[in-house]
């Protein structure tokens, strides 16, 4: 039980996340507070701060860590602030400090990352269910806000909703079911399960939320009917195209242009903001070869609106040029083809690869591996 009066479950869907069927996923170093604002701008119905490392983030003497990862203001609603942790009292110890400012607390059990094995957290609990319900149950008993989790599936569906009870058992008010196990990242990624996510909302009570193959606005609604699930979350496809939530692919230099804005009346980490603009700008980035190397250099906001102005003037006079030529055509694969001045998704292919390999090399040469929680 906990100690708090509180909304569980659907009733706190209903009241204070409004019935969201469009979430925005925690993302390190991307789903920052600029980029919040301007994914709500354009759909965004309930935000996830980025994964903060519990310990680090109760660290006095790493006041600085606290100040990168977390920052939110008035407008900043619902959100759902997402820790990673594998110590009961030093998660509760970093959930109190922010839970004044936030609706829900979020436990990550889905990184699958290097850094997360090394760190013993995020999907590396998976086998460690004692665990796990303790770092819920500790947030249920203590927070005055509901604690919600994160997972990746199993490859047996039967053990995946024996862990989504669990977790539910242990005061969960929301679910998020990545379709996928812990192996699918990098070039094993390949689809998510959206079988398994249905399987798992048919067996709780409270609501569910349902994470991948979200490329295009059509996909959510499909995604809907197939899982049953209360909502979708996007990750890369709204990083790609932050109005996926909206219906729309608008031109790239304008989501940038409208982010970098955003970016001047908040402060944003440079290097935040060079991973948002290479994840924009990347269908039109192999055409302009010389942006892309002075985009890896470039250091201060001013920089970014000078190269990103005259990327804006390149892009729209070959838009006007092929006019014409802007009609969206689908491939072999039914992939639909934008111009390239259009934000577009990153599609990969089967085996997870994306399509683009060559041209991503610098892009993902600038957010760390360490970092990285996909
Ligand atoms: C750049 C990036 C950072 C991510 N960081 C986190 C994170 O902090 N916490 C988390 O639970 N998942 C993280 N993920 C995983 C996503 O939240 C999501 O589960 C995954 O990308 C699948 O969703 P998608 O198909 O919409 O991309 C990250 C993904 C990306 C692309």
């Amino acid at each position: 039980m906990s100690s708090h009066q509180k909304l569980q479950g659907y009733e706190f869907y209903r009241k204070v996340l409004g019935s969201a069927n469009y979430v925005l996923a925690p993302m390190v170093d991307q789903s920052e507070y600029a980029w919040r604002i301007l994914s709500r701008r354009y759909g965004a119905q309930v935000c996830y701060t980025p994964m903060i490392h519990a310990k680090m983030f109760c660290d006095e003497s790493n006041k600085q860590y606290r100040t990168d990862v977390w920052s939110t203001g008035k407008y900043d609603r619902p959100l759902i602030v997402q820790f990673c942790a594998n110590d009961p009292e030093i998660l509760l110890k970093a959930a109190l400090k922010v839970q004044a400012q936030c609706d829900a607390v979020d436990l990550n059990l889905g990184c699958p990352q290097h850094i997360a094995r090394r760190g013993h957290y995020g999907s590396f609990l998976q086998d460690e269910w004692n665990l796990i319900f303790n770092l819920i149950n500790i947030l249920h008993k203590n927070l005055s806000i509901p604690v919600t989790a994160k997972i990746r599936v199993f490859p047996e569906v039967e053990k995946t909703i024996k862990y989504a009870k669990m977790i539910e058992s242990a005061g969960a008010q929301l679910l998020t079911v990545h379709g996928r196990v812990r192996e699918q990242k990098g070039h094993k990624t390949g689809l998510a399960d959206w079988e398994q996510i249905r399987k798992v909302k048919e067996a709780l009570k409270i609501p569910v939320i349902s994470n991948g193959n979200i490329l295009y606005f059509e996909d959510i609604q499909r995604c809907l009917d197939a899982t049953g699930a209360d909502g979708i979350m996007s990750a890369e496809g709204n990083l790609y195209n932050p109005a996926i939530f909206a219906g729309i692919n608008p031109p790239v230099w304008q989501m940038a242009k409208e982010y970098l804005e955003i970016c001047q009346t908040v402060p944003t980490k440079i290097s935040y903001i060079r991973g948002h603009l290479f994840k924009i700008y990347r269908p039109a980035l192999p055409y302009h070869t010389d942006i892309r190397e002075q985009l890896a250099k470039v250091n201060t906001l001013e920089e970014m609106f000078t190269l990103s102005e005259e990327l804006r003037k390149r892009l729209m006079k070959t838009a006007e040029e092929s006019k014409e030529d802007s009609e969206i055509r689908k491939d072999e694969n039914g992939f639909k083809i934008f111009p390239y001045w259009i934000c577009q998704p990153n599609v990969r292919t089967e085996s997870g690869n994306s399509k683009k390999k060559k041209e991503e090399t610098i892009e993902s040469n600038i957010v760390p591996e360490t970092l990285q929680c996909e």
